[in-house]
């Protein structure tokens, strides 16, 4: 049988994969969006130079020990003094203000001694100290976040800070999901002779859903060519950007979701990838819809989610952020077959910093082995396997 390398596998849908195409929304309705075009700064930050201390601003060449200035206004944020600061003078000021003119320093207040309208200081200046220059933040023209990141809560604050009431970013995909088989039942059910709960699609939901505009989840589709082209039809009729099925994908007689998507016109790119779990995964487009096949097995259809379809998402939004992580394995891997091996593994906390410890289940059918999988460990084909602290490969099932 001809099992198409993985590496192959991605190169060809990322192929199909449109450019990303942009958007502008609102900065309240940014975060969890990728940035199509920079964010460039439109003011100066600070916008004065502004005292970073609550204290006193002064010519430093006046502060000698002992030696008193006369105070002679308040600055605080939002109202600044309107005078200059001169000779033997002072100014009252607080965090943020506007340092006057005239002024080249700030003491804190906690080194002034006040007597009347007049200040003393037991530090010595210290010129400039205690001010933040006009633009050392940033500076207009300069770029903050650049096209490609993610807009999380530290990115969202900056947008914020310079001045942006817009973002210009990537539109999202609209995903539909169809679970097949005549055994399954939705969670919930009184389980009959021979059913199994559906549990794809509810793994693959959250999975997607940060990368979509929506995930609508069509249900369950029985194996049953009628049945199954009439859901088809109704996934298509809602035009989604990406069509992902589960189950029906590999040889047996019931396995007809390939039949029924080359009879509504889908082009099957490819079948079955040199991998484990998920070697029955099929790939193909209808229009600019694109087409995932996943194998019914929940760890195949988990994993081929995120070794296929997280990367087609990510390039589908322009999102340039790194992918895989390069981690010590906390417990030795044990020998490759020929096929890559994405290994269940948990993220552990151990003194000497994070490291991924494998999961000996390599059942692609073996549920609860994913309720500590954080991570998937990349092991090459014909690997021999690897000691306890060799570096390895792995995706973060959690990353963006
Ligand atoms: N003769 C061969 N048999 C199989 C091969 C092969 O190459 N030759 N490949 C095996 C591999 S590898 C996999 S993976 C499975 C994939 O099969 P299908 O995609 O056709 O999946 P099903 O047969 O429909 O289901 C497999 C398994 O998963 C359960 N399932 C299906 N959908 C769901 C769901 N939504 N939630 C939870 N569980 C689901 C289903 O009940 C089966 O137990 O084929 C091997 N066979
Ligand atoms: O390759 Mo299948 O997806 O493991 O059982």
């Amino acid at each position: 049988m001809n099992l198409l390398p993985v590496d192959d596998a991605i190169a060809a849908i990322l192929r199909r994969v449109p450019e990303p195409v942009a958007e502008t929304v609102p900065l309240a309705e940014a975060a969890g969006r990728v940035l199509l075009a920079p964010l460039v700064a439109r003011h100066d930050q600070p916008p004065f130079n502004a005292s970073a201390m609550d204290g006193y601003a002064m010519r430093a060449v006046d502060v000698t020990a002992g030696h008193r200035l006369r105070v002679v206004g308040i600055s605080q944020a939002g109202a600044g003094f309107a005078g200059a600061v001169g000779a033997d003078e002072a100014v009252r000021i607080f965090t943020g203000a506007p340092v006057p003119d005239g002024a080249d320093t700030v003491i804190m207040q906690e080194e002034a001694v006040v007597d009347g309208d007049f200040v003393s200081f037991t530090a010595p200046p210290r010129l400039g100290h205690s001010i933040r220059p006009l633009g050392n933040d940033f500076a207009r023209g300069q770029t903050l976040v650049e096209a490609g990141m993610l807009i999380a809560p530290m990115q969202l604050a900056v947008a914020a800070a310079a001045n942006a009431a817009t973002l210009t970013v990537a539109r999202r995909p609209r995903i539909a999901l169809l679970a097949t088989g005549d055994e399954l039942v939705l969670p919930g059910a009184e389980l009959g002779p021979d059913q199994i709960v559906a549990s794809n699609s509810f793994g693959l939901r959250p999975l997607l859903a940060p990368y979509a505009a929506d995930v609508i989840d069509h249900g369950i589709a029985r194996d049953d060519r009628d049945a199954l082209r009439g859901k088809l039809e109704a996934v298509f009729a809602g035009a989604p950007d990406v069509v992902v099925t589960t189950g029906g994908a590999s040889v047996g007689d019931h396995d007809i979701v390939q039949d029924i998507l080359l009879e509504l016109g889908v082009t099957l790119d490819f079948w079955r990838i040199n991998m484990r779990p998920g070697k029955p995964l099929m790939f193909g487009t209808r229009g600019k819809t694109l087409i995932f096949g996943l194998p019914g097995n929940p760890v195949s259809a988990m994993v081929t989610a995120l070794v296929f379809i997280r990367p087609a998402l990510r390039a589908w939004l322009g999102y340039t952020g790194a992918t895989t992580w390069r981690l010590p394995l906390a417990a030795a891997t044990p020998p490759n077959t020929a096929r890559r091996h994405f290994m269940r593994a948990q993220l552990v906390h151990g003194t000497n910093g994070p490291a991924l410890l494998p999961i000996a289940q390599t059942d692609s059918g073996h549920t609860s082995s994913l309720a500590h999988a954080d991570m998937l460990i990349v092991q090459p084909e014909h690997d021999p396997g690897q000691k306890a602290g060799a570096i390895v490969e792995a995706l973060a099932i959690d990353a963006f």
